[in-house]
């Protein structure tokens, strides 16, 4: 049996979120995910783009951030529009409140059709970045690191999760590879700077090192916000082929991913079974 059970029909909703208000975000993903199912009934699979319920931004990190638990209004939107459509939802991503600790974390929330939460990410690693001429961001000025890998189980296999940044580590994917995941999936939202360097290389490099699909939701870019989001939705299949992708604007992006594909790349060049970690283990102890 293949490690994704069946072929399941997805839609990527490149909207531009961000706005300062909440409900208006929620109206116009609400909107969106309507449209997406009216053009492609069957879609079982939904994803959202990173921070899609607030504007991406230090300064408002905190003040948009929600405990984790279904009165919040972002949990609460995220629920109903699960059960409404009947869909698996990969949330995007929201600021999240930890009471316990009062962190903050840039979390992702997964939920199955009839609005159960079953997954949470919390973004790992960190977007601290300085290139000159170019962008500087600081997550960690508000931003707590997740300390887990992220594999969801759902109706159609396991599902690997990260939030942008996270696509730039290797081992994240392939942890979630091992335990049998048939996609990595990110809310994203890559920027036009590292955007045309890294976008399309880091998601090819993912599929074609655990031989499953990686799928990418970014905001659509919005002009009138300072962080310019890159756009360029997609899903990479196991090969290593973008197989769809969406422009810099609002669209949704429809793909069906397809147990075969899988199965085809692992029995031509099976390195999912060829991994030496005897020899690489090291990778992940403690070792410097
Ligand atoms: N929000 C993010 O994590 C952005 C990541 C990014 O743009 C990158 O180049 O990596």
């Amino acid at each position: 049996m293949s490690v994704l059970k069946s072929k399941v029909k997805v839609a990527l909703i490149q909207f531009a979120s961000g706005l300062p208000e909440k409900t208006v975000n929620f109206q116009n993903c609400k909107k969106f995910v309507a449209q997406a199912m009216k053009t492609q009934p069957a879609t079982e699979l939904v994803v959202l783009p990173e921070c899609f319920n607030s504007t991406y931004a230090n300064s408002e990190f905190r003040k948009n951030a929600e405990i984790i638990e279904y009165s919040s209004p972002s949990v609460k939107f995220l629920s109903d529009l699960a059960r409404e459509h009947k869909i698996t939802l990969v949330g995007g991503s929201i600021p999240e409140l930890e009471p316990a600790t009062n962190n903050v974390y840039n979390t992702c929330l997964i939920f199955d059709k009839t609005g159960q939460l079953i997954g949470r990410h919390r973004k790992v690693h960190l977007f601290d970045i300085d290139i000159p001429g170019g962008i500087t961001f600081k997550e960690s000025d508000t931003f707590s690191g997740g300390d887990t890998t992220t594999t969801v189980d759902t109706p159609f296999g396991k599902l690997g999760v990260g939030v942008c940044y996270d696509l730039r580590f290797p081992e994240l994917a392939t942890v979630s590879g091992r335990k049998g995941a048939f996609a990595m999936v990110y809310p994203s939202a890559f920027n036009t700077t590292t955007g045309p360097l890294h976008w399309h290389l880091l998601a090819r490099a993912r599929s074609v090192d655990n031989e499953l699909y990686t799928i990418l939701c970014c905001p659509a870019r919005n002009p009138d916000l300072a962080y310019q989001a890159y756009g360029h939705s997609l899903v990479v299949d196991p090969q290593g082929t973008v197989v769809v992708e969406a422009g810099e604007g609002e669209e949704i992006v429809y793909a069906e991913l397809d147990p075969a594909r899988i199965e085809a790349m692992r029995s031509k060049i099976p390195v999912t079974v060829q991994t030496r970690f005897d020899v690489y283990h090291d990778v992940s102890s403690d070792a410097k």
